[in-house]
């Protein structure tokens, strides 16, 4: 079997012009401030595509830069004011963030409204009792491009391999919504490889280059790639190794132009989703 490749860049131009469209019949510019604290050059490339992706689609968008010493004081203080101000809509606060501020801390100092990064512990609550609420965006992204897929959800067996907060866990919640019966797949757990090849869904986030070999990659399966690995040659490389798992996989997202574009496409549409609920389309 050779893979269909799925097309994350072309997913997330449609769901980033669908987004302008709907923009553009509304009374008001929704609102956006990504803060970015201290220099860190990957977070710089991807607030500077936030910026230029949200304005291009008709949001009111500015990113806040602040020094790297910034203390988690005036981190928390920045927030309040965000939080109270009424033309803003979503608030993401890029991470990682410098070890003297706690990020959870800074999470749970947003308010969960305006929470477009849907990490808060409300969100996380919401989603996991299925009510709405803000969801956060690599997961999103990951669900937008197993329907692309034409995956078919109901029933099938899913495996997370992962279980972070921003990824794995709120993941697992999606897929289990969407009648999937789903395993969380760990550091910990034995025999991951055999876990893998069970799956007929794979979503690989656990952050470490083509960890995933080919013969962990069950015939036919859809493998979704959340990883992106920056190797010392200075390419990047998913946690899948793509070649050997697109000759069993039925569908597979490649790295770059999987799920990355689409954590920034699903970014703008929860702060349109979040604007929406406070507001009501008339603003
Ligand atoms: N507050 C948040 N911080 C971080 C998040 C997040 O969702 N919220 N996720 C990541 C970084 N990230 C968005 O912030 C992000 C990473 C990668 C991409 C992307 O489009 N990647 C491209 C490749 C880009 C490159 O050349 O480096 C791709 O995969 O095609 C978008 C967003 C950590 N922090």
């Amino acid at each position: 079997m050779t893979a269909r490749i799925i097309d994350g860049k072309a997913v997330a131009e449609r769901l980033r012009g669908a987004l302008a469209a709907r923009i553009a019949g509304l009374s008001f510019q929704p609102g956006l401030r990504v803060v970015r604290v201290g220099d860190d050059p990957a977070s710089g490339v991807y607030v500077r595509n936030k910026d230029r992706a949200a304005a291009a689609a008709g949001f009111d968008s500015a990113t806040l830069q602040l020094p790297a010493e910034t203390t988690e004081a005036d981190l928390l203080a920045l927030v309040a004011r965000l939080n109270a101000d009424p033309a803003v809509d979503g608030i993401l606060v890029q991470l990682p963030l410098p070890p003297q501020i706690r990020q959870e801390a800074v999470i749970a100092a947003i308010d969960p409204a305006k929470d477009v990064d849907g990490f808060h512990p409300v969100n996380a609550g919401l989603l996991a009792t299925q009510q709405p609420g803000l969801v956060p965006c690599t997961p999103k992204g990951c669900m937008h491009l197993l329907r692309e897929a034409g995956a078919s959800l109901s029933g099938a067996r899913a495996v997370v391999l992962g279980r972070s907060q921003i990824v794995g866990r709120p993941m697992a919640q999606l897929l289990l919504a969407a009648d999937c019966t789903v395993t969380i797949a760990h550091s910990r757990t034995r025999d991951l490889a055999a876990e893998c090849r069970r799956a007929e869904i794979l979503v690989a986030a656990v952050g470490r280059p083509e960890m995933v070999r080919g013969d962990w990659i069950g015939e036919g399966a859809i493998v979704i790639d959340v990883g992106i690995n920056r190797l010392p040659s200075g390419k990047l490389a998913g946690d899948v190794a793509f070649a050997e798992a697109a000759a069993r996989a039925a569908a597979i997202t490649p790295v770059p132009g999987g799920v990355g574009p689409m954590t920034i496409a699903c970014l703008l549409e929860n702060t349109l989703e979040a604007a929406l609920r406070r507001r009501g389309p008339a603003g």
